[in-house]
């Protein structure tokens, strides 16, 4: 089973490398001459031996056979220097090729599958374990096949000289076996708590930076910070655990592939003194026969690799394993929105929407209000795809958003999120995010977002680099850069998940004006967490009791919904409070 695995492993691994996978081939054959050479000094070595103790040992002799020990070992490791150069071309262009398949794939996943996923779960998969793929490819596959060539053929060259002695020189070898045996007995699970413990690490680390902010304001070291400590001990006690674990068989196997000499060196003197060997194949036996096993050493490193490498393969797989949304057809020519009687749960128990019907007119606005937790974001993942409902159905143009083929559907969509994510790029490539907008379309984006001014005053302009996390620009100044995106995106239907929930008093009225701008001739769905986000909506509708409860104009809604009055009849109450306090402080 563990070697079915095994092999289904490395030939997913090679199905991966593509054509690369001849490089890979190259690099076999050639670590295996190099492999073959293992041989050519010992056979000099025995020959001169030989010649010496004959007595036919002559100065041409010598020199003959210090060319083939030279030549022998210069050959073999020019062979196994080649077989490195091949085997890292193809290990780095397939290591290219599985990490643009994982990003690739993961650019298709629906949002929901990826959610599941913690980011280090994923980091670790695409630095981590694809890197171990190159240690595999470009530095085990090599030494494997030399380091166990070699010893293959020196031993056949041994059995060629003297059968029993040959054999007795694979005592060590066998002893090797059990110790190897012991060594990997339950350590798959040891290393896969390794392996896990890493993958916790990550996560907890990637949160440790994204919460730094967080963490600096509640004056959190990382040793107050519980969960950091504790996955660094974690993954420190397991790392000890394992070298506890490993030690003792780690040492055992150098000593007991380095005892030939112990077995071989009486055996074969015994045989000598006997007269059933020459002199020159005692010497050899006592020297080569003891000695030739080391060099599979290497190969205990290779086996506790293989391991993670096989648990590496398994992770990327599992990724790239995780179902796309395939297929579908054009997007509609109609961009007006339905729910019908839908029902969604985030995880199979407790249903967020159920029974839920809404419909929004092509070119309508139309806002979903309702209590922190009531649904809104739910029904804008709905539309956008990002999950799939359980029952009922979402319809865009009349058309099941299942039946739509899944990026056109993501293109024919413009989500500006209540919190914008800048990449460490360009301002202009922030903007144009991978189209092939040119300077002049995404100054005309930004001028209708009301933020060219401001980039134009960056020391280099469209070209200023973004810092990390976007730290460089406000909450207002990033909420118009992803106006900017969505204008130049010009998709029929748009979302804004609360996008003027950065807005201060000074750059509310900019913010409005690059709204207005978006939303011209689009379908649009404002997520209202806020009643302020509602001025420039035709229609309300109420997320409340795991439905949509009330749908109309603002005075239909207020009339009609106890929830929405109250809401409005507490706003206006809070904006009067403002204004007399302003009042107060004009007077003052
Ligand atoms: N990825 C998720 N997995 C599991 N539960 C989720 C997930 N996202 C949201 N929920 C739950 O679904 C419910 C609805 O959440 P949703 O974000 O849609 O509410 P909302 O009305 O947009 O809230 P808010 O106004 O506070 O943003 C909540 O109970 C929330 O805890």
């Amino acid at each position: 089973m563990q070697k079915e695995k095994k092999s289904s492993s490395i030939r997913l691994l090679l199905q991966w490398a593509g054509k690369e996978k001849y490089w890979m081939y190259l690099a076999v054959i050639l670590s295996f001459f190099s492999g073959i050479c293992t041989m050519i000094p010992y056979y000099g070595i025995y020959s001169l031996m030989s010649a010496v103790y004959t007595g036919t040992c002559t100065t041409e002799f010598v020199i003959r056979d210090a060319g083939i020990i030279a030549g022998g070992i210069v050959i073999r490791f020019l062979l196994f220097g080649a077989s490195g150069v091949a085997s890292h071309k193809g290990a780095y262009r397939a290591l290219l090729k599985v990490r643009c398949m994982v990003i690739d794939h993961m650019a298709k996943v629906p949002l929901g599958a990826l959610n599941e996923r913690s980011t280090g779960e994923i980091k670790t998969v695409l630095n981590e374990d694809i890197e171990k793929l190159e240690l595999f490819l470009a530095h085990n596959v090599p030494e494997l096949i030399c380091y166990l060539i070699g010893p293959v053929v020196v031993f056949i060259y041994l059995l060629t000289v003297n059968v029993p002695l040959a054999l007795v020189s694979l005592v060590p070898l066998v002893l090797a076996v059990f110790v190897m045996c012991g060594m990997f007995m339950g350590a798959s699970s040891m290393m896969g708590r390794a392996n896990q413990s890493v993958a916790n690490l990550n996560s907890v680390m990637v949160e440790y930076i994204s919460g730094m902010k967080l963490i600096k304001a509640y004056n959190m070291g990382s040793k107050s910070f519980q969960k950091f400590s504790a996955a660094v001990k974690e993954e420190n006690d397991i790392w000890n655990e394992m070298s506890k674990r490993m030690g003792p068989f780690y040492a055992s196997f150098i000593v007991v592939i380095e005892c030939g000499m112990l077995l071989l060196v009486p055996l074969g003197g015994m045989f000598f003194l006997n007269g059933s060997i020459t002199a020159s194949v005692f010497l050899l036996f006592a020297f080569v026969g003891s000695m030739h096993l080391t060099e599979i050493r290497p190969l205990q490193e290779i086996s506790s690799n293989m391991a993670q490498v096989l648990k590496a393969v398994t992770k990327t797989e599992e990724i790239l394993e995780l179902p796309i949304y395939k297929g579908g057809g054009d997007f509609p020519q109609a961009h007006d929105i339905e729910l019908r009687n839908v029902r969604f749960s985030y995880d199979g128990k407790v249903n967020v929407l159920e029974h839920c019907n809404l419909k929004v007119k092509d070119g309508e606005r139309m806002a979903l209000v309702g209590r922190s937790g009531a649904g809104k974001s739910t029904v804008i993942e709905l539309i956008s795809r990002f999950y799939d409902v359980q029952e009922g159905e979402v319809l865009i143009g009349g058309k099941n958003v299942k039946e739509i083929n899944y990026e056109t559907l993501l293109q024919n969509i413009a989500i500006v999120f209540q919190k914008t994510f800048l990449t460490r790029d360009s301002v202009f490539e922030n903007i144009r995010m991978g189209s092939n907008a040119t300077l002049e379309e995404v100054r005309a984006a930004a001028k209708e977002a009301q933020i060219d001014d401001f980039i134009m005053s960056l020391p280099d302009g469209y070209d200023t680099k973004v810092g990390s996390f976007g730290s460089r620009f406000s909450g207002g100044e990033k909420q118009r850069i992803a106006i900017a995106r969505a204008i130049l995106k010009n998709a029929p239907i748009l979302i804004l998940d609360e996008a003027t929930s950065a807005a201060d008093p000074e750059n509310q009225v900019e913010i409005d004006k690059a709204i207005e701008n978006l939303c011209k001739g689009k379908t649009v769905i404002v997520v209202a967490h806020r009643l302020g986000a509602l001025k420039m909506c035709n229609r309300v509708a109420i997320v409340e009791n795991h439905t949509i409860t009330s749908v109309g104009s603002h005075d239909e809604v207020r009339q009609d919904n106890a929830y929405y009055n109250q809401a409005w009849t507490d706003y206006e109450t809070a904006r009067n409070i403002t204004y007399q306090l302003e009042g107060g402080a004009d007077h003052a």
